[in-house]
Order: C-alpha cells, then sequence, then structure tokens
C-alpha cells in the first residue's frame, strides 16, 4: 500500500479543512484566470477601439476582483494549515503512543536520535505537504485546465502549440521524481545518524572526556555531517540540473508562441489582445508545470518521511496484552518453569531451563558471573522480554495473562543506574505513583535514606535535577530510585546491583533500608558481594544462563561448587588481613 494510503488515518478526519481550502483555491485560481481575460478585453475593447472613459469601471471592477482574491487566498492558506497542523498533532500523538509501547527488542536496535528526527524533521516535512504540496498539485491541475480553456476558446491552433510541449515536460517531470526520491530518502537517513551521533556524543559526554575522545568524536561527527552534506548536494544536483531544462523547454514554447501569434495577429486572424492574454496564460501553465518539480520535490520529501514515520508506527509490539487481560492484586509468589530465553534469534541461550520457585515475602538472592543471566530473570517476570520456552507464573497464573499495567505496577525496581528525569526531587519519588500523599513520600525517603541528604538541599524536595539526576551522587541518585520503588508498594521488588554505586558505610545503611522495605513482598537482590545476599531464602547461582547450585548461604559455602569459589574469593582477602593483624 502507498505511505499516503496507509496515512490516511491520520488526515482525512479532517478532511473538511482540505476541502474547505481547495473550495476556497477554486475561486483563487478563476481569479487568477479573469486578469488575461480582463487584460485582452481592456486592449481589444477599450484601447483599441479608444473608449477611455470605460478605464475607470474597468480600474474599479479589477480591484474587487482583486479584493475577492485576497480573501479566497486568507482562506486557502489558513484552512490548509490547519489541515496539516491538525494531522500531525494525530500523528506526532500516535508516534509517541506507539514508543510507549513498544518493547524492550525494539529499543535494543533502536537509535534515540534517529528516533527524535523522525518525530520531529519527518512529522515537520509531512505537515508541510498537506498544508501546502496537497493543494499545489490541485493549483497546478486546475490552473492548468482552466487557461487552456480559456486558450482553446480564444484560438485553437495556438492552444495546441501550446500543448505540445506538455508530454516534454511530464517527461522531465517524471524522470526528476525517480532521482529525487531517492535521494531524499538519503537525507533523511543521513540526518536520522547526524542526530544519533549528536545524542550519544552528549549522553555519554563523561566516557568521551574521561577518555580522552573528543577529537575522536569530532571526527565521527564531521564524517556524518559531511554525509548529509554531499547526500545534500547530490539531491542539489539533480534538482540544479532539471530546472534549467524546464525552462529552456517552457521559454521555447512562448517563443513559438509568439512567432504564430505574431503571425495571426499580423494576418488578421487573433486580435492583440488575445495574444497578449495568450501570453500571460501560457505562463499560467509553464509556470506551475516548472514548479510541479517543486511539488514533484515536496512530496518526495513527504513520502521518505512518512515512510520513516510508518516505519515507527507499524513496527512490531512484541509483548501485546491479551484480550481478557486480567487486572488483580498481585501477592507475588513467583514460579519458572523450565524456563529458556533466547534474546536474538540463532543466538545462544540466555537462560537455559530455568525452574524456581519463591514464595509471596522471600528473598531471592541471584549471583553469578557477568552475563549469566541474572538480569534476564528479572526481565521475564516483569514481561518485559517473552521466553522462548516454558512458564513464568506470577500467583500460579502465567504473566500473560495480567495487564501489562496491573503486573508492571505490583514490580518495583532498583537498578545499578536508575533514570532521574529533569523535574524536582519530589517529582522523580512519585513518579511511580503521582496520587502519593507527601507524608507517604518523606516517608518512603527516610526509609530509603534519603530524607536526610534530600533536606540538606537548598529546596529541599523541590529542587530540580538535571538530566540524568546530574548534581546528585551514585549513592543518592540510588536512595531515591529506592523511595520511588517503595512509592508504589510493590508486592515483588528487584534490586539488580542496587548498591554497588555506594561506599560501604552507605552500603550498610541502605541494606538496613532495604530490610524493612523488602518486609512482606518477594524480593529478588542480584549482586555480586555476596554479603549482600548472604540473608537471602535461597540463593541461585548461575551460570552461563544455566542454574549452576541453589541454597542457603551456609549450604553453598562448603559445597564445593562455584559460590564457594566466588566466596573464597571475596572473604579470602579479609581472613588474610585479619590474620596480618593478629
Ligand atoms: N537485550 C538484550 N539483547 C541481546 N542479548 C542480551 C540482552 N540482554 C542481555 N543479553 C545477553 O544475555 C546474557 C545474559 O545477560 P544478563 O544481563 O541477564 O546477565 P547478568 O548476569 O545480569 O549480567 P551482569 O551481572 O553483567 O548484569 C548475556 O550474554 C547478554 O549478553
Amino acid at each position: 500500500m502507498n505511505t499516503l494510503e496507509k496515512l490516511k488515518q491520520f488526515y482525512w478526519p479532517y478532511k473538511k479543512y482540505l476541502i474547505a481550502s481547495l473550495f476556497s483555491l477554486l475561486f483563487v485560481v478563476a481569479i487568477t484566470v479573469v486578469y488575461p481575460i480582463v487584460l485582452q478585453l481592456t486592449i481589444d475593447e477599450v484601447v483599441l477601439k479608444d473608449r477611455y472613459p470605460l478605464i475607470p469601471y474597468i480600474a474599479a471592477g479589477f480591484f474587487l476582483i482583486m479584493l475577492a482574491k485576497a480573501t479566497a487566498t486568507f482562506f486557502h492558506q489558513y484552512m490548509g494549515d490547519l489541515f496539516g497542523i491538525t494531522s500531525v498533532y494525530k500523528v506526532r500523538e500516535a508516534l509517541y503512543e506507539k514508543l510507549q509501547v513498544l518493547s524492550f527488542k525494539y529499543y535494543d536496535n533502536a537509535r534515540t536520535g534517529d528516533i527524535m528526527s523522525r518525530l520531529t524533521t519527518d512529522v515537520e516535512m509531512f505537515r508541510n505537504f498537506l498544508s501546502f504540496g496537497f493543494s499545489e498539485l490541485i493549483r497546478i491541475t486546475l490552473l492548468i485546465v482552466i487557461s487552456l480553456g480559456v486558450m482553446f476558446y480564444y484560438s485553437i491552433p495556438l492552444a495546441l502549440i501550446t500543448m505540445a510541449s506538455m508530454p516534454f515536460l511530464a517527461v522531465v517531470v517524471f524522470m526528476f521524481d525517480k532521482r529525487v526520491h531517492p535521494a531524499f530518502r538519503g537525507i533523511r537517513k543521513s540526518f536520522g545518524r547526524l542526530n544519533t551521533r549528536v545524542q550519544e556524543n552528549i549522553s555519554g559526554m563523561n566516557t568521551v572526556k574521561s577518555l580522552s575522545r573528543e577529537d575522536f568524536e569530532i571526527g565521527r561527527f564531521s564524517d556524518s555531517n559531511d554525509n548529509y552534506r554531499q547526500n545534500y548536494l547530490f539531491t542539489a544536483n539533480i534538482w540544479s540540473k532539471y530546472m534549467p531544462v524546464m525552462e529552456f523547454i517552457g521559454n521555447a514554447c512562448a517563443v513559438l508562441l509568439l512567432a504564430y501569434g505574431g503571425y495571426l495577429v499580423m494576418n488578421g486572424n487573433l486580435n492583440l489582445g488575445e495574444l497578449v492574454a495568450f501570453f500571460s496564460l501560457v505562463w499560467y501553465i509553464m509556470g506551475p508545470l516548472m514548479n510541479l518539480g517543486f511539488v514533484v520535490n515536496q512530496f518526495s520529501q513527504a513520502k521518505a518521511s512518512g515512510e520513516r514515520l510508518l516505519e515507527i508506527l507499524e513496527a512490531k509490539e512484541d509483548i501485546v496484552e491479551k484480550d481478557g487481560a486480567i487486572d488483580t492484586p498481585i501477592k507475588g509468589h513467583v514460579t519458572f518453569n523450565d524456563v529458556t530465553l533466547t534474546y536474538i534469534k540463532d543466538d545462544d541461550t540466555a537462560l537455559s531451563n530455568i525452574t524456581f520457585d519463591a514464595p509471596p515475602g522471600k528473598i531471592i538472592g541471584l549471583i553469578g558471573s557477568t552475563g549469566s543471566g541474572k538480569t534476564s530473570i528479572t526481565q521475564l517476570i516483569t514481561r518485559f522480554y517473552e521466553p522462548e520456552k516454558g512458564e513464568v507464573l506470577v500467583d500460579g497464573r502465567p504473566v500473560d495473562a495480567y495487564k501489562l499495567k496491573t503486573l508492571r505496577q505490583h514490580i518495583g525496581f532498583v537498578l545499578q543506574e536508575s533514570f532521574l528525569f529533569s523535574t524536582t526531587i519530589r517529582e522523580n519519588i512519585r513518579y511511580g505513583n503521582p496520587q502519593i500523599p507527601e507524608e507517604q513520600i518523606i516517608d518512603a525517603a527516610k526509609r530509603a535514606q534519603a530524607h536526610d541528604f534530600i533536606m540538606e538541599m537548598p529546596n529541599g524536595y523541590d529542587t530540580m535535577l538535571g538530566e540524568r539526576g546530574m548534581g546528585l551522587s551514585g549513592g543518592q541518585k540510588q536512595r531515591i530510585a529506592i523511595a520511588r520503588a517503595i512509592c508504589i508498594n510493590p508486592s515483588i521488588l528487584v534490586l539488580d546491583d542496587a548498591t554497588s554505586a555506594v561506599d560501604m558505610e552507605t552500603e550498610f545503611k541502605i541494606q538496613q533500608a532495604l530490610k524493612e522495605v523488602m518486609k512482606g513482598r518477594t524480593t529478588f537482590i542480584i549482586a555480586h558481594r555476596i554479603s549482600s545476599l548472604k540473608h537471602a531464602d535461597e540463593i541461585l547461582v548461575l551460570e552461563n544462563g544455566e542454574m549452576a547450585e541453589r541454597g542457603k548461604h551456609n549450604e553453598l559455602v562448603n559445597n564445593n561448587g562455584p559460590y564457594e569459589r566466588i566466596y573464597r574469593i571475596q572473604y579470602q582477602d579479609r581472613e588474610q588481613i585479619m590474620d596480618t593483624a593478629t
């Protein structure tokens, strides 16, 4: 299906604006074509026949016509804009809503800069076409048809001469469109890459600076910038070659008209006024035809942009809520039955045949080397991804039996690096539960050991945070994230390396805070330090996505397995230090 057809649902509901705009356009075009007729009458009937007293009347009539044209032009422009602006308002909303429902799988490969350029520039290109391009196409068609009608009325042979040039113009326009459309697609893609470069650079500025890679980044930006320039120049080249050809054809036609028309006037087969009118009319045909290149250009840009918008709008939603999904409180009983997960088809499995049962209120520790699959387990509970095989149950029901919101509202996450929005600390804490009363926000902050440092800030809970929570230390950010998780009062709590960004003393404090928070909630603690999950009811030790060992700390510590190995590595230093101290 054609791009415009697919996007019809966004602009067609507002067709009334388009129709109003086109109706006004009809007037504008009709009045435009009246000009040469008035000119012809003035020359043939007034000037050549010495009827000068008629001039003031003609002038007044002309003035009124112009007034009517100005009014019609106003409505044409305004209604056209209303049509474009309202339609893309809906497109933008649909895009944003789609971005909210797209799964993590989509974002694994998506680039922020590119998405941003689609939501801004591509939407704008599309608006341009809806507001102006579309009606310009109609204007051109109307002008040509009406002008030709008047021409045929004046002189059939001359009108035929004018028409003879049209096939040439049509071929040039067609060839132009064929070449310029891919070129515009190239520009849009290149712009997306340029945006991605800038966005990644700004987001990763810490890394860039700490590794002194500024020059490398400037080089990479220059490459993208150059690519964008080249793409634009390539298009400009096509455009510049096309314009003179169009003009040449137009002018050749005008010369022919002048030669043959002059001959007809001299022979008395055509009035002088008619030739003059013909000359204006011919430019009403040639002008728009040449302009057709510009409109085709706009149309091509809009098509290329529309394709990019559709790529988002039609992106596959991997995680879809089932019909009849339930909305019921969750107690927090998590069960994995023989679960296998593969992120990318034909890639290695991230989890293989994982089975465990976590009754409500229990604490499950997850430990294992990096990439062993700890985080993947928690991502399946929230249904961020779906297993390839096996079942993930919450309170005895498969996770897909719940509404996505219900499921996720009952699961609180504290990640290694939690995202803080550039708003106040209060807004950040209550992000997951905006209705929560003030006392509970403060209580959550106190339980997360965050209240004291928040109160030391100049504006307390009203302190604005920079993008990505700039202006706070890692430990402070973390405690705000913990307070945020407490606010949603989850039945299941996931602490993914939650205390890795803090010093030992703060870790101890947070652990104390978390102990209280964990009460009555099923908690998954992902940690590299044994000290963080020693007290878990069950510890799952993962190796390459498989369950290598499971049990309580006391059982595992002498089990001759990977847990004991990790324990020895982490505690032998301490024993050595103790030994040397005694
Ligand atoms: N979104 C993803 N797309 C593709 N592969 C992924 C994705 N997330 C994780 N993986 C792969 O799955 C495996 C398990 O990753 P996971 O993040 O669960 O490990 P982890 O034990 O939590 O590691 P860490 O301790 O470093 O956080 C790894 O091999 C990882 O490369």
